[in-house]
């Protein structure tokens, strides 16, 4: 998959590019990374990269020209380097909601080219023309972009095929198919007198099976019933669900 990013500071990614699953699908080309920095646009003597807002009020937006121009040559490369027209993304409070489903369509979809905003973000003419569409992260403001852009590469990447070890750990994560994740345990089978649940050490996989679904559907059930709702579960998820809440409050 290929992903341009425009930032004034590149080198922050470089905790995707150099690290764990994201780093080695660089590495291995699964994941093409290209940064445009609105700074190298810049004509004047002082590099100038913001600009007072129109109306007053505290705070600098990212200045237009700089911004549009870097954006302008990652779209360009995008298209040379993958023969499709990039989806242009920018990161903000006011974007789509990011979940699981939403990292899966930007996985499965067209080459990607972030906009990580800084100061009070861009000029709206800057995301009519140029972005295609706006995500958040959450609804919290950071400082800048950056990190909401590395979440949203991560999310997406580790679900593009070949850079995940076990394509199939993607599909246990939480959140596949809107549930949350099972407990999980490794050695030693005794932690200060807490033990591994007996089914686990047991070999029948099909017990496994239904004990990690049931766990998963309780947990759901306890600590984030709003995935449940308008949700219709099969019957023997809806029996590992009763069963779970019958144990859970007899
Ligand atoms: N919740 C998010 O995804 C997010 C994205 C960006 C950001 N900070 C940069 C910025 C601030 C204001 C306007 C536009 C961009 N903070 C949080």
């Amino acid at each position: 998959m290929w992903i341009g990013v425009v930032s004034l500071f590149p080198e922050m990614f470089e905790a995707l590019t150099r690290q764990g699953v994201t780093g080695r699908a660089v590495e291995k080309g699964r994941i093409d990374l290209e940064f445009w920095n609105p700074r190298d646009y810049a004509t004047d003597r002082h590099r100038t990269v913001d600009d007072r807002p129109y109306g007053g009020g505290p705070g600098m937006l990212m200045k237009v020209d700089t911004l549009r121009a870097a954006i302008h040559d990652a779209r360009s490369r995008a298209e040379i380097a993958t023969g499709q027209r990039p989806k242009v993304i920018y990161l903000s409070p006011q974007g789509r909601r990011l979940d699981q489903r939403g990292a899966g369509e930007l996985a499965s979809g067209p080459p990607l080219v972030v906009v990580a905003g800084r100061y009070e973000g861009i000029d709206e003419r800057v995301v009519e023309a140029d972005i295609d569409e706006e995500w958040s992260i959450g609804d919290y403001v950071l400082s800048g972009g950056e990190l909401p852009a590395m979440v949203l590469i991560d999310a997406a990447a580790r679900l593009v095929p070949g850079v995940l070890g076990h394509q199939d750990s993607a599909l246990e994560d939480s959140f596949n198919d809107g549930l949350l994740d099972c407990p999980h345990y490794t050695r030693p089978e005794d932690v200060e007198g807490r033990r591994v649940p007996e089914v686990l050490l047991s070999g029948h996989h099909g017990a496994i099976r239904r004990w990690r679904l049931k766990q998963s559907l309780g947990r759901t059930w306890l600590r984030r019933p709003d995935l449940l709702e308008g949700r219709t579960l099969n019957d023997e998820q809806r029996e590992l669900l009763e069963e779970f809440i019958e144990e859970y409050a007899p």
